[in-house]
């Protein structure tokens, strides 16, 4: 599996760029997507599954131009959008067979393909309610089911774990693990702890291009000997904020424990080991 982005441009106006010249070349695996609001995530992963056309620019899947034939995309991609919607009245057992009839997936299997991943999503009590009676959480795990439903070999997932709580994200976590196995799995957030635990590649986007792009051990070695923790007055944290670039702070009593990055080591300030958070940060606060 082999899929490369070649000087893709998204314009939506005369002056607007959702996406700007954007290249990258992804293979089998984990790719995690992070960038800051209006960063053109969405953008980018809306045109890898065929629902929005590059203004310029190629995307090839295993050799086959997908701009100009979607069909070979669309036959083996899974893809849950941000904006993912249900049928209220539909139970999701109901909602998966729909989805599965529109995407041409059938067969003796199908009933058991759905009660499989109702399970594998923790559904299986719910699957005979109907989803407008589902909490966001819960809707948004049907929305990862229907993305599964023809095994796919693409599956792009935009801001998955939204509404997830953390037993419910271990398990996302664990089903993706399994699924990058034998194919190329495009995560997106804006939230770093997110990607970091499931991630195996990383790219950070800002305005519509790529900022960097790689394993997070080459992401993380770009702030190297650049990560300190330093104890401030709690008074002082606005002024410190303006000559420093802070990651976090902590407020303790009358003082504030902060983390940040200096190209040089403050006095009195302790190293720290660096995050894919602080790389994150870097990157985008100073390109
Ligand atoms: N249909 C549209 N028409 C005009 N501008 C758009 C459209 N869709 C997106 N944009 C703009 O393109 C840029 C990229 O948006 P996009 O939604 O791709 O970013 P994102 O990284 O997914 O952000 P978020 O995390 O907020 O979803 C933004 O400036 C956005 O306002």
């Amino acid at each position: 599996m082999r899929l490369d982005i070649q000087n893709v441009s998204k314009k939506y106006s005369a002056t607007k760029y959702g996406l700007k010249d954007f290249s990258i070349g992804i293979d089998k695996g984990i790719l995690g997507l992070l960038g800051p609001n209006g960063a053109g995530k969405s953008t980018l992963l809306k045109m890898i599954a065929t629902v929005s056309k590059p203004s310029d620019g190629q995307i090839i899947l295993n050799k086959n131009n997908v701009v100009k034939d979607p069909n070979y995309m669309r036959k083996q991609i899974g893809f849950l959008p941000q904006d993912f919607g249900v049928y209220p009245n539909l139970n999701a057992f109901e909602f998966l067979k729909y989805i599965a009839a529109m995407k041409g997936v059938g067969g003796k299997q199908l009933n058991s393909k759905i009660t499989q991943l109702l399970e594998g999503l923790n559904l299986t009590d719910a699957a005979h309610k109907p989803i407008g009676s589902y909490s966001g959480g819960m809707k948004q795990r049907v929305g990862i089911a229907q993305a599964l439903l023809n095994d796919p070999k693409v599956l792009i997932f935009d801001e998955p774990t939204v509404g997830l709580d953390p037993e419910e994200r271990m398990r996302f976590r664990d089903l993706i693990h399994q699924l990058a196995n034998d194919a190329i799995v495009i995560l997106s957030s804006h939230i770093v702890s997110d990607i970091d635990t499931v991630a195996d590649k990383v790219a950070i986007m800002k305005n519509g291009n790529l900022l960097a792009y790689g394993d997070q051990e080459e992401l993380i070695d770009k702030v190297k000997g650049k990560v300190f923790e330093t104890k401030i007055d709690k008074n002082t944290l606005h002024e410190f904020k303006q000559n420093h670039l802070v990651v976090h702070s902590l407020l303790k009593g009358k003082s504030t424990i902060v983390r940040f990055i200096s190209s040089q080591k403050p006095n009195g300030a302790l190293a720290q080991q660096p995050t894919l958070e602080d790389a994150y940060l870097y990157t985008t606060k100073t390109s």
